[in-house]
């Protein structure tokens, strides 16, 4: 299967090193589109276009505005299309747009957690009473454009533990583009944006990415709780999301055998 990347930040350059390297099974890497034109670890830069006329899956790791702006091309051009930033779809109109796209597919990177499977098939029983993520991070990252500059020095000054937004997930996925994709991925898996609750919690001992992941139905009731090392490079991601991605590209290259 030939692969291509869009980004090359923390998680797009790991996955397009990792590709090329031969780290995939039948995989072949055509090469990343990104901003700066030189070649990011001697991976090939290709523009987007032509990036797409190679490849037969789009790995975007370029933000949500880019899965926003690219996503539908790729599909259009009858690629399928692995997403990393899935916040971007809590866009009702993009994830109509995406979903309606084609002939190529839609697939999502589970990225920073676990558990949303058992918890879609949690979901599918019968729907979920209460479902709840709680992400805590170190509170640099976590300044966004849209605070207040009050707000914004609070948190770079923080010595202790603050909640900064708990609201639908819907909300706060859009207020943390870059830090809260997985509340967006938690209400795909249930099917249930208005049910699932997100928190973020800027914390300035949180050695680690923090999300726990709660959840109360029919079927049970669940609790997730994940401590990722973050990305040196881009500390608002977690170390792990590469590698959920080439797992992932691993599954749709060779189909026979892995959990789904
Ligand atoms: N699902 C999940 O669990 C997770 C999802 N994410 C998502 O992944 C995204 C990427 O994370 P990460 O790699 O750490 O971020 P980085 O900031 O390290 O890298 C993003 C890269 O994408 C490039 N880029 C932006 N727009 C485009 C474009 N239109 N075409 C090509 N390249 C582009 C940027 O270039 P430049 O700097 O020049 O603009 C940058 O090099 C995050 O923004 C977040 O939305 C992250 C962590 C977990
Ligand atoms: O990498 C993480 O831990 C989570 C993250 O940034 C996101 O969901 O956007």
């Amino acid at each position: 299967m030939k692969v291509g990347v869009i980004g090359a930040g923390s998680i797009g350059s790991v996955v397009a090193t990792r590709l090329r390297a031969g780290a995939v099974p039948g995989v072949r890497l055509t090469g990343v589109a990104h901003s700066d034109p030189a070649d990011p670890d001697g991976v090939p830069v290709l523009p987007f276009d032509e990036l797409v006329a190679e490849s037969e899956l789009v790995v975007e790791c370029a933000g949500q505005q880019a899965l926003a702006a690219l996503g539908p091309r790729v599909l259009d051009a009858g690629r399928d299309l692995l997403v990393v930033s899935v916040g971007a779809l809590a866009d009702q109109h993009l994830l109509d747009t995406l979903l309606a796209a084609g002939p190529g597919a839609v697939h999502l990177s589970t990225g920073a957690i676990g558990g949303l499977d058992l918890l879609a098939a949690a979901a599918a029983m019968g729907p979920l009473e209460s479902v709840e993520i709680v992400t805590t991070k170190k509170p640099a990252g976590l300044v966004q454009p849209w605070m207040p500059e009050e707000q914004a020095n609070r948190l770079r000054e923080a010595d202790a533990p603050v909640e900064v937004l708990r609201a639908p997930a819907r909300t706060v996925t859009a207020a943390f583009p870059a830090s809260a994709n997985v509340a967006a991925s938690v209400a795909l898996a249930v099917g249930a944006w208005d049910t699932v609750e997100a928190a973020v919690v800027a914390d300035p001992g949180a050695a680690r990415t923090s999300h726990v992941i709660t959840a109360e139905g029919p079927a049970g009731t669940y609790r997730f709780e994940i401590n990722n090392h973050p990305s040196p490079r881009t500390p608002t991601s977690s170390r792990i999301v590469p590698y959920a991605v080439l797992s992932a590209i691993g599954g749709l290259a060779n189909p026979r055998g892995v959990f789904r």
